[in-house]
């Protein structure tokens, strides 16, 4: 196979050539995501990294999430003036307003990078303004969660059901509210557990659910538990996402979970360009997110440009608290950079009025 780079060779070897394993790069001289996981790499115990770089099988899946921003070029513009373009980085997620279409997607597990756990990945959300969405499986518990909360900061909670046991679910829901969360993000791209080799050999898979039962029954029975909106995380095909604008769901997560669930599974990107060749209307009909390989600025862009209203991220995420919240600010201030940079550099005025003409996403869009 040829060789596949999940760092990109942009000099961080050459550049902390001095680093000993172990020792922690400095945080102000990271550049870009991407150096989070290189310093993150260098420096956790390799089980603990294992466990936040792992993907199914043989990871075709993660690779793919990260290699196809680069076979759906953009389409830059000239002669535009993008001069304002930061101002339209803010966006509205389920109508709560945000400083930046992107969030930090849920991850479970931060202690394993990080002592202080979730902390950091909460203040930082607070200290940006982005939408954080903690895992139901986190190191630390909801209300745990919640105590590092800002007062008015928005989060929604990430949640696996079992669909034979409503009391468990009625708590998670209950806790979730408690905790002051706005919305239920319920993942249903993960009814049994991955087939993770590189995280076995660790001991470093994930502890899930036994083989489960989600339908669309048990979706619509599952708004009789709670009044909060539940948006479902790991749709992957235009069908499922026209089903759940039928079901009435608020807003569809496009996701196959990092490419940790089942090897074979396509891009978020790619699901995204399905929805937009065959049922555009879902983008309007309700909220689209998506989240998986994006690591820089274009990636964002891209998505935005197909209709996805919200990006999430995870791994460069869970790298950079690595660092605490001052790590995850500063990789949140890096990627605001970026987006705002590289739509401007791609011609785009207005984040909020950009169009899929901005990338190639079918053939014919090389001879528009
Ligand atoms: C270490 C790790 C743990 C994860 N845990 C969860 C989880 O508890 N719940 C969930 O819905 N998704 C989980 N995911 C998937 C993420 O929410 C997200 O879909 C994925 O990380 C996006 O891809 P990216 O890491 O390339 O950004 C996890 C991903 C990683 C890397």
């Amino acid at each position: 196979a040829r060789p596949f780079l999940d760092e990109p060779d942009t000099g961080f070897d050459m550049f902390f050539s001095n680093l000993a394993t172990g020792q922690l790069a400095p945080l102000d001289q990271l550049v870009g995501l991407p150096d989070f996981e290189a310093a993150a790499k260098r420096y956790l115990p390799i089980a603990n990294y294992t466990y936040y770089r792992n993907g199914a099988a043989g990871e075709w899946s993660f690779r793919n999430n990260l290699e196809v921003f680069y076979r759906y070029p953009l389409r830059p513009r000239t002669m535009v003036d993008t001069s304002n373009v930061q101002s339209t980085l803010p966006t509205t997620i389920l109508g709560y307003n945000f400083s930046a279409p992107f969030f930090i997607t849920s991850a479970a597990r931060a202690g394993l990078g990080n002592p202080a756990a979730e902390r950091g990945l909460v203040e930082a959300a607070a200290a940006e303004n982005i939408l954080y969405v903690p895992s139901l499986y986190a190191t630390l518990s909801i209300p745990e969660i919640a105590s590092y909360k800002a007062p008015s900061q928005v989060t929604f909670q990430q949640a696996y059901l079992d669909p034979s046991n409503d009391t468990a679910t009625k708590l998670v829901f209950d806790q979730a509210k408690a905790a002051g969360s706005k919305a239920i993000v319920f993942t249903v791209d993960a009814p049994a557990e991955g087939n993770r080799q590189r995280a076995d050999r660790y001991d470093a898979s994930e502890a899930v659910l036994p083989f489960t039962a989600i339908t669309w029954d048990y979706y619509d029975h599952l708004k009789t538990l709670t009044d909060l909106p539940i948006i479902l995380k790991g749709i992957q095909t235009v069908e499922e996402a026209q089903a759940a604008v039928a079901h009435g769901v608020p807003a569809v997560y496009l996701s196959n979970h990092g490419g940790r669930q089942v090897d074979g599974s396509r891009s978020p990107l790619e699901v995204a360009i399905e929805i937009r060749a065959q049922a555009p209307e879902v983008f309007t009909q309700t909220e689209v997110y998506a989240d998986g390989g994006v690591r820089y600025g274009g990636d964002v862009v891209k998505l935005l440009a197909l209709g996805v209203r919200a990006v999430g991220i995870g791994r460069p995420f869970m790298y950079a608290n690595v660092y605490g919240t001052e790590g995850v600010t500063r990789a949140v201030q890096l990627l605001k950079r970026e987006v705002a940079l590289d739509a401007a550099n791609a011609g785009v005025a207005d984040l909020k009025n950009i169009d899929p003409s901005y990338v190639i996403w079918k053939q014919s869009c090389a001879l528009d």
